[in-house]
This record gives C-alpha cells, structure tokens and sequence, in this order.
C-alpha cells in the first residue's frame, strides 16, 4: 500500500483544489490511499467541493480515514517510523511515495520517512536568505523546495512561503517563514536544511534581525539588472555584525539587460567579496539552484549545539492558532525536545506540558522529538499571548540552565491609535489586536481613549507600510474594521523645575501621542528622532535628490561612486519629514530607480512646537500634532483646507484654525448655511426686511456661541486618516 505524500496544503493555499481532487481521483481509481498532510479542520472544511466529480463512495471513506489516521498519528507513534515528518504517516506505514506516486515500495532512494535524530548538528544548517526587495528570495525559497522534494515541481509555485493573505495581494513578504528540506549533497550525505525567508523592506528588518539569530549563514541576493540596492546594503550589515557566513548569489542573469560583471564589481567595490565566491543563478528559471544548496552546506558552518547537555532552546517566533492556542517557533540549541515533555520558560518561570512539536515542511507536520541544532515548532497549551515570550529560553521543568542572548525590543518608529469602527466592537477589536501582536512581535500597544473617538489603542510601528500591512492584517485575517489616526513620531520632552519633574516622573519625557505633551511652559527643550538615510540612485537624478532631502531638512554626510553610473548618498534627516511620503517622491522623481534604506540615529535637540487646532475657538485634541518650528505654517494651511472640505455646513460660520501657542498661523471659514427669511415678505416698508435679517444674524451670533459644531464620526476619520 502506498502513502501519497502530496503536497495538497500548498494547493489549497493557492486557492485551487484541483491538484487535491486529482490525487483523490487517483485514489479512488487505484488502490492507493490517501493520507494528506493538511490538517484535519482544513481538509473537511473543503471536503464538500472535493468531492464534486469524484466516482464513487470510495471518495467518502477517504476522506474520512484522513481524519481518522491524523487523530492515530497522534496517538501511536510505531517502533517503525518514530519521527516520520516526511511521509507524514506518523509510524503507521513504513514507507511512502511522492506526489507523483512513481515510487516503488521501500524505494527509499529520494528520501522518504526520515528520522530526525538520524541528523546531528554537522548534518544541520540554518540559513535565510536575505535580499533588498523584489530580487527574488522568496523565488529561490521555492526553487529550494522543489530541488530538495519538499514540495513537488508545479508551475503554481509562486512565493509558496509567502502564506499570508496581504502578502500575495501585494506581493511583498511581511513575515519571515521557515522551512525544513532535507538534501543530499554532492558528497553522499543527506543534510537538513532550516531556510528562513525574509522580508526586504526596511518596515520588517526586524523579522529580518530576529530570524538571523536562529541562522549561521546567510543567502544574500543581488538582482543581476538592479545590482546593489540600498536595502542589500543594509542587509550586508546586519549579517556580518552578527558573525554570518554570507554567500552572495547574483539573481535573474536571464534577463536581458542582466549585468553580472558590474554587479559582482559593486559587491567586490562595496563589501570586499571575491569575485570568484559569487554565484550566478535564476531562481525563475531555476538556473544554478543546486550551486546555492551545495554552498550551503559547504560553506554555512553547522549548529554548535550538543545533544548530550541539558535542553535549551530560543524562542524565536510565535503565531496563534484558534484551536491549538500558541504556537512558538523555536531553534533547539542543546539537548532536545520531546512530546509529552515539561518544560518551563526561564524568562516568566511559568511551566507548560509540550503537546504538539513538530517542523515546518513547509506546512506544521507533527513529529516526536527536535533534536540540538534543529528548528521547529511547538504547542504546548498556552491561550493567552502575554506568556509566550520572544526571545524566551525554553529549557526542562527543573532544571537550571544559563538564559539564551534574547532580543533587542522593536523600536517602533511611528505610532498611531486604533479605535474601533463602532464602540460596541471594542472587546472584538481587543482580542483581534492581542492575537496580531502575537504574530508580530515588533508592534509596541498601549490602551488609550479619546473624546471623539471612545476607547482604543496607540500602537507603535516600525514604519508606515508596516502600520499599513497591520491595519490590512487586522481587517482579514480577523474582520475587524478600524479607525487608524494619523501617524506621528515619537518626541522627548526635557522637563525644568523639580516639581514638574516629579509629577511627570522624570527630567525626559517620551511622547507618543502629541496630545500628552506636557505644558509647553515647562519644557525647556524638546528632541526629535533622526536616522541616517541611504539612497542609491543613478547618478542623473541627484540634483531633485538633493532638493528633496534638503526640502526634508537632511544634511548631506558621504556619497560615493559604486559604478560609473550610480552613486549611493547618505543623508542624515529627521524621522518626521520621511515617515509619510518621502519615499514615494523619491520613487516618483527618479522613475524608480532609486532605493532607499535608513538607520536609526537616535534624538537630537531640534525646534519642535505644538500645534493645535481650532474649532470656533475650541481646542481639538485629536487634532494636536507636534511639528517643526518651519513647517509649521504649512502644515496648519493643510490641516485647515482639508478640514474645511470635511466638516459640513452649519447654520452659523465656522472658523477653523491653526494656533502655535497663541498664534493663529491658519485659517479657513466654512460659510453658514444661509435661510432667506425675507422670502415671505411682498413689498412693504424696507426696515420690515432689515429687521428680520438682523435678528437672523443675532440668532446666528448667539447659535455660534452656545451651538456645538456637529462633526459626523466619519468626518473625523476622513481627517484623522492619511
Ligand atoms: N526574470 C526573472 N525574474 C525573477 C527571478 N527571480 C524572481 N523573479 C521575479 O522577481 C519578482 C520578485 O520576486 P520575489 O521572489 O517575490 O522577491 P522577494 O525578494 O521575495 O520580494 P520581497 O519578499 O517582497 O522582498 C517576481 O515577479 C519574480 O517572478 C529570476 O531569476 N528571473
């Protein structure tokens, strides 16, 4: 009997159940049976419209011996197969075939039921592949999995390691993701690999920076047409701080205008690499992948882990999962990890019993034991997020080991409150919002409320897209509808006098939210955050670059040639003037060309002031932003036409303002509606008309004092969104 291990998850990801409802085809003609590696909830949630056009009742019996041999997997784990992941059979055959079912029974010759503890840390190697965006990680991630049998060759494999829903629909990674594989090397070994593929945008270096401490080397990629991009710059840094093999690998040398030469020149120029050490490769066409595997497990030095010491393993992501609770992602540095094992988390003390482990291949596939050196997942029946902790060190109940080096904590960059469309959705909007911080572990949450619109939340960011991609998340993966403020930067207040210090409970105060800004009277000095921006650029567009930056309040700090033709700057400028949209005017004035990346530098003094708005004379708090001392006039003139544009009319005037201090620096009025009293009026003495009309403007005068500007909650949001 065989086993058909297909790779059926991946097609359901994909949206088609084609490739499932051929393998049951198969299955129902032949007498194969079907144990498909998807979980149980999923595939009986697709049963219905698998069994469409299926022959025979025999459809129904496989399906349902699914369901029934996962819970048996579960259970009994034979002598066998005592950690089978790969044929998912869980002990129950002994051998399996592919998706394609051409293997004969015990052809063991690709690979099948494979037995973890048969690899110890020199058959192991963990790496990610790193790259500026859009040069192809996550293609050479499927090519990876193709050669290596881990998934069957499709021409549907398309960022198979991109699962999230925002992530196909913008064709980014958000989040980094892992895989298992296992190769065998020119060298006759079979070697597992642990692949990490990351995001490429700045907003998500932090995925980046989290995954590389579960890695020893690094894959870093280089379009062969773009070259070196500001982002591969970064992601260089970030590998060699961290002690990284790097393996530099050009991509996309099938297309026309690729320049290999030039580009393995700006890799030697730039970060001293060896020409020789570089690979040549297309991911999309599956050029030169078997190179990158076999630099791999060549080059990458192995996990330093020993099987033998106590168990001690990082942790170093999470998701949550409505069924299981929370699941942690970890690296097994010593020792192992076992089923049915207590263990405790050093960080909280807090002991938990391991219920399910398991590697992801590329979808969870459960297994007994991770042995040192290897990567994997685990539940272990923990419902509430504040107990699963990143950076965490796991290690067995009882026993005392030295804590794993953590994380550094996100640094959100830009903050925003997050209120519920609807007060009534509050507790909805709460437990959408705890689940997300799970899964992303770099967004900063704190309670907070607002006149206008009720309680909420401000939550830190690590950029703009980032705020965007969380707001999208928050809204699919858990319908939850939102209103998002507009976002600011961080601000540090330097309070004076003892007593002012006290009450704020310290000489530095960091604000979040511009509406919590102390008493402009007792700041003596006030910060802003700057960063150092890298821009590389084709050498023709850096006269508007430098206008722009310098439009932005950055000050040029090097720049240099990398080829004949392009040049990489870097500017230091304040956080607040790119935040929004500097990326976008620089895309759109260099037609795209240019790539931009930039590091944090930290506070400095800078001449900030509040800015308040207006609405006959009444303060808006919402609306408070904190702005340079330059910009603000224009940005008060924008709030103010954006505003009026908003509010609908009312029947007195309305004058909105922007005041710095007890300046007003803008201003813009909305008409009131105006009713014709004299319409009624035929002929007669002309003071009877001046009379009504003055009383109509008395009434308007008063109504304006004493009227409350009625400002629908949508108005609110149209203003208080971006
Ligand atoms: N011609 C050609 N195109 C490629 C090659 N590799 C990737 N691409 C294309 O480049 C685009 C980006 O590829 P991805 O694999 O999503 O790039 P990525 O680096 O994972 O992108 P992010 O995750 O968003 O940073 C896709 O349209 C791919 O089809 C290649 O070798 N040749």
């Amino acid at each position: 009997m065989f086993n058909i291990c297909s790779r059926n998850s991946i097609t359901m990801r994909n949206g088609s159940s084609s490739h499932l409802i051929s393998y049951l085809k198969l299955a129902a003609t032949t007498s194969y049976t079907l144990i498909p590696q998807i979980s149980n909830r999923r595939f009986l949630s697709v049963k219905s419209s698998l069994l469409i056009g299926l022959p025979s009742r025999r459809a129904f019996s496989i399906v349902f011996r699914r369901a029934n041999s996962f819970q048996r997997q579960q259970k009994t784990i034979s002598s066998n197969c005592h950690n089978c992941w790969r044929c998912h059979c869980g002990g129950y055959n002994s051998y399996s075939t592919s998706a394609k079912g051409s293997q004969a029974e015990g052809d063991d010759s690709t690979g099948f039921c494979i037995n973890t503890s048969e690899f110890p840390p020199e058959k192991i190697r963990n790496f990610s592949i790193i790259a500026h965006i859009d040069h192809g990680k996550s293609t050479l991630a499927d090519r990876l999995l193709e050669l290596t049998g881990t998934i069957s060759k499709s021409a549907d494999n398309k960022q198979i390691l991109d699962k999230l829903q925002v992530e196909r629909e913008r064709g980014i990674t958000v989040k980094a993701q892992t895989a298992s594989m296992v190769y065998q090397a020119k060298d006759g070994e079979r070697y597992l690999l642990n692949l990490i593929d990351t995001p490429g945008h700045v907003d998500f270096s932090y995925e980046v920076s989290r995954s590389l401490s579960a890695c020893d080397g690094v894959v870093l990629i280089v379009d062969a047409n773009q070259g070196v991009q500001a982002q591969t710059v970064a992601n260089f840094y970030l590998a060699f701080s961290k002690n990284l093999v790097i393996i530099p690998v050009l991509n996309k040398i099938d297309l026309k205008h690729a320049r290999p030469d030039v580009v393995t020149e700006q890799l030697h120029g730039l970060f001293e690499i060896p020409s020789e050490s570089v690979l040549r490769i297309s991911a999309k066409m599956g050029i030169g992948i078997d190179d990158v595997l076999e630099a791999v497990v060549s080059r990458i030095p192995h996990p330093t882990g020993n099987r033998d010491l106590v168990t001690r393993a990082l942790i170093f992501d999470s998701w949550y999962d409505r069924y299981k609770g929370v699941a942690l992602l970890v690296a097994v540095v010593d020792g192992h990890l076992r089923l049915s094992q207590n263990i405790t988390i050093a960080q909280s003390g807090k002991s938990y019993e391991t219920k399910e482990i398991g590697v992801l291949h590329p979808d969870p596939t459960p297994l007994r034991t991770l042995y040192a050196g290897q990567v994997g997942y685990l539940y272990c029946n923990m419902r509430s997020i504040k107990e699963a902790s990143v950076g965490g060190t796991i290690h067995p109940t009882n026993a005392t080991v030295e804590i794993l080096a953590g994380f550094k904590k996100a640094k959100p960059m830009v903050y925003a409150g997050v209120y519920p469309m609807d007060q009534s959705e509050h507790p909805m909007l709460r437990s959408a919002l705890e689940k997300l911080l799970l899964n992303d572990s770099s967004v900063e949450s704190k309670v907070e409320s607002s006149a206008a619109l009720g309680h909420g939340w401000r939550l830190g960011f690590l950029g703009v897209l980032h705020m965007d991609v969380f707001n999208q998340r928050l809204e699919q993966e858990y319908g939850a509808q939102v209103v998002l403020t507009a976002p600011n930067v961080p601000v540090k207040a330097k309070i004076f006098g003892a007593k002012n210090i006290k009450a704020y409970g310290g000489e530095i105060v960091t604000v979040n939210n511009p509406a919590n800004l102390p008493d402009p009277v007792m700041i003596e000095e006030m910060s802003e955050p700057f960063v150092i921006g890298t821009i590389i650029t084709p050498d023709v567009f850096l006269g508007e670059i430098m206008s722009l930056c310098m439009d932005r309040r950055g000050v040029q700090r090097d720049s240099r040639n990398i080829d004949s033709e392009r040049i990489m700057m870097t500017f230091k400028l304040p956080l607040n003037e790119i935040v929004v949209d500097f990326y976008d005017k620089l895309k759109s004035i260099t037609s795209g060309y240019a790539s931009f990346d930039y590091e944090e530098l930290g506070y400095e003094p800078s001449n900030l002031t509040i800015m308040d708005i207006l609405l006959n004379g009444d303060l808006i708090p919402e609306m408070t932003s904190i702005v340079h001392v330059t910009k603000a006039k224009e940005r008060g003139k924008a709030i103010c036409a954006r505003l009026k544009e908003t509010i609908p009319r009312h029947q007195f005037q309305i004058a909105i303002q922007a005041a710095v201090g007890s300046r007003i620096i803008a201003r813009e009025d909305i008409k009131a509606l105006r009713k014709d009293v004299a319409a009624k009026l035929y002929g007669g003495d002309r003071t009877r008309r001046d009379k009504l009309l003055k009383r109509q403007s008395e009434g308007k005068k008063r109504m304006k004092m004493i009227g409350r500007i009625e400002m629908p909650r949508e108005t609110f949001i149209k203003v208080l969104e971006r």
